[in-house]
């Protein structure tokens, strides 16, 4: 079998819960599942990792874990599993912890070495001391490396961030960033945090009540006019982006996209040329008809509609736009869409109020 990715389709449940889903993900990057509470994204992971008995089939890089006649128990998967709070070992140094999985890994298995994860996570500091000696963030990549010596195949991380504060989160985010542009195995994302999926994510499920909604490449999926009713409050595109300029004396910098530049507050002080995602609600997207400077819009973006969907709340709908090849959406109510004449192919003006480097 040559099939790439991860191909699963599952189907099993409890008295009042079933989950039915049928996936085809990448074979590299971090797949995000996201969905609140309670639909099915923890049992996912679970089918996956062998823990939960169920019906279905399951691939993973062309090696057949699950299919109609047999299926792979836990232990034979070539799977890490990482958690909210992943235990260590208490008695051992965070280098033994590291060496722990490493050591009982078959050599000719492994593929990752202590050294690339000490380095990748930021860990070398840290190899003699003992778990109760370390912050949470710090535990936690500690817990990543162990569980990536053991060189698997697959990467399984449910809410790996959820039991940190920000502070700790902000720490550990940028070594995850790390993971996803240097693994070469598929990473499935546990989250319920709509900013950790934008901004660790390549492709995105989700879910609703055991079922898929939605599934695809981040920023495609996020543009969807269509979002799920839960979701349609906070929905908004992510927009890959460079800085390009910081204006010191107004707090601003501007960062070019495809399609154009936009200016916001300079919070986390970029440097000219770093690459950053920004994250623009629909919320805070408008709609004109031609430019106009007279306001206090920053932003002011020519843009051509390209669809729109009413939305499930009343009287709103959401607007799909492109400003060259990149996608906005705006939320406005159903009257202005109705006063503006709008439809797809119209050229049209943006005004963005807000704009977000992703945190
Ligand atoms: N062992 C079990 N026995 C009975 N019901 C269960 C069991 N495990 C999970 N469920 C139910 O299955 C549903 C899905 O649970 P699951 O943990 O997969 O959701 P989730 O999306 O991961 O939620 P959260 O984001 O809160 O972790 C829930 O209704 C839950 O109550």
């Amino acid at each position: 079998m040559t099939d790439t990715g991860i191909l699963a389709r599952f189907n099993t449940g409890f008295d009042d819960f079933r989950l039915e889903v049928d996936l085809r993900l990448p074979g590299t990057g971090v797949t995000a599942l996201f969905g609140h509470s309670g639909c099915g994204k923890t049992t996912l992971l679970r089918c996956i990792a062998g823990l939960q008995p169920c019906a279905g089939r399951l691939s993973v890089n062309g090696d057949v874990w699950q299919d109609d006649t047999a299926s792979l128990p836990v232990h034979k998967r070539p799977l890490a599993y990482v958690f909210q709070e992943t235990s260590l070992f208490p008695h051992l140094s965070v280098n033994g912890n590291l060496k722990f999985g490493y050591r009982r890994t078959p050599v000719q298995q492994r593929r990752i070495h202590p050294q690339q994860v000490i380095d990748w996570l930021g860990l070398a500091h840290l190899l003699g001391r003992t778990p109760e000696r370390l912050s949470g963030g710090e535990r936690q990549r500690v817990a990543i490396g162990r569980a990536l010596l053991t060189s698997p195949r697959l990467l399984l991380m449910d809410e790996p961030l959820s039991a940190l504060d920000q502070a700790s989160k902000r720490e550990i985010l940028p070594y995850l960033e790390t993971l996803r542009d240097t693994l070469d195995i598929p990473i499935v994302y546990v989250s319920h945090s709509a900013a950790e999926v934008a901004r660790l994510a390549d492709y995105i499920v989700m879910m609703d009540r055991g079922r898929v909604l939605a599934q695809g490449g981040l920023q495609e999926t996020l543009a969807r006019p269509d979002q799920p009713f839960a979701l349609e409050h906070d929905a908004a595109v992510i927009v890959p982006a460079i800085i390009r300029e910081r204006d010191d004396q107004w707090h601003l910098c501007r960062a070019e996209f495809e399609g154009g530049s936009l200016w916001f507050r300079d919070d986390r002080q970029p440097e000219t040329g770093t690459a950053v995602r920004l994250q623009i609600l629909a919320r805070d997207v408008s709609i004109a008809l031609a430019a106009n400077h007279d306001q206090s819009f920053q932003n002011l973006l020519p843009a051509r509609v390209t669809d729109m969907a009413a939305e499930q709340r009343p009287g709103m709908t959401t607007v799909r736009l492109h400003a060259g090849q990149t996608a906005f959406l705006s939320r406005i109510t159903s009257r202005a869409v109705h006063q503006l004449g709008l439809a797809p192919g119209m050229a049209v003006c943006l005004q963005i109020k807000s704009v977000a480097i992703v945190e």
